[in-house]
């Protein structure tokens, strides 16, 4: 596959573009009020669709888009920031010395509560911006302990903004809190976290990510 920054970029813009659509067609599927024979003709258009996909060419498990950059933690098709992703919000993800922030509007696809977000969303949300906050570090980490105060309901439809930053690093063990705050409030804090992240021994890395070390 021809892989120049020109063919990269053409081919960024195309799956950012598939992923818009198809978010706006989850958004459409969980608000739809159609009858049961529309629903069952879109049901087999969108079958129609998925098999035209697969025939064009599918990854195999374990191998990364040439899109991704795992360094920073960039992934295509994150669920929480992946352009490609069709549930993703997306998080738009913005790095700084020691932290990130990352701004975001969620939908009837992440609904939990009525008009509010599903608490998992949100733990989602900030177990990944608090993943990309530990990568600031310079070392590839996991999430070990993660914990969540959930203080006030996450509003769907309302820009929102979730920040994490770093705040110990112990050998291999890096501490982060994160928090999700409306983005015209920042001090109104509606979810908290804390986590840990650990830096797996480099056997570890080969044993859980075989021909990839090179990559984180
Ligand atoms: C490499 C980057 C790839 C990209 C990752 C993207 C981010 C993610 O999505 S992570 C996904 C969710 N997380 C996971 O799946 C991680 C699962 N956990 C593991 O695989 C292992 O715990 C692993 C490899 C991280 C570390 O294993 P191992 O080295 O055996 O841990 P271990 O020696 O027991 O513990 C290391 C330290 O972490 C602490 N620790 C381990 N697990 C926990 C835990 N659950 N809670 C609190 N502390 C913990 C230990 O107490 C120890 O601390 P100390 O050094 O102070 O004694």
């Amino acid at each position: 596959m021809n892989t120049d920054a020109s063919e990269l970029n053409r081919r960024r813009e195309a799956v950012a573009a598939l992923g818009s659509g198809l978010r706006r067609l989850t958004e459409s599927a969980v608000r739809s009020t159609a009858d049961p024979e529309t629903l069952r003709r879109l049901a087999d258009e969108a079958e129609k669709l998925a098999a035209d996909l697969e025939a064009a060419g599918r990854r195999p498990l374990g191998a990364i888009p040439e899109l991704d950059d795992l360094r920073i933690g960039q992934r295509t098709f994150s669920p929480v920031t992946g352009a490609g992703h069709p549930s993703a919000p997306p998080v738009i993800v913005e790095r700084n010395e020691n932290c990130v922030r990352g701004r975001f509007t969620l939908g009837f696809a992440h609904e939990g509560p009525p008009r509010f977000s599903h608490g998992g969303v949100s733990a989602m949300i900030l177990d990944e911006l608090m993943g990309w906050a530990a990568r600031t570090t310079g070392s590839p980490s996991m999430t070990v302990d993660l914990a969540f105060s959930y203080r006030g309901p996450v509003p769907l439809g309302v820009p929102l903004m979730a920040e994490a930053e770093v705040t110990e690093q112990d050998g291999r063990s890096i501490r982060v809190e994160g928090r999700i705050t409306p983005e015209s409030r920042p001090e109104a804090v509606l979810v908290e976290a804390s986590g840990r992240f650990v830096t797996p021994e480099p056997e570890q890395i080969s044993a859980l990510f075989p021909g990839l070390e090179h990559l984180l």
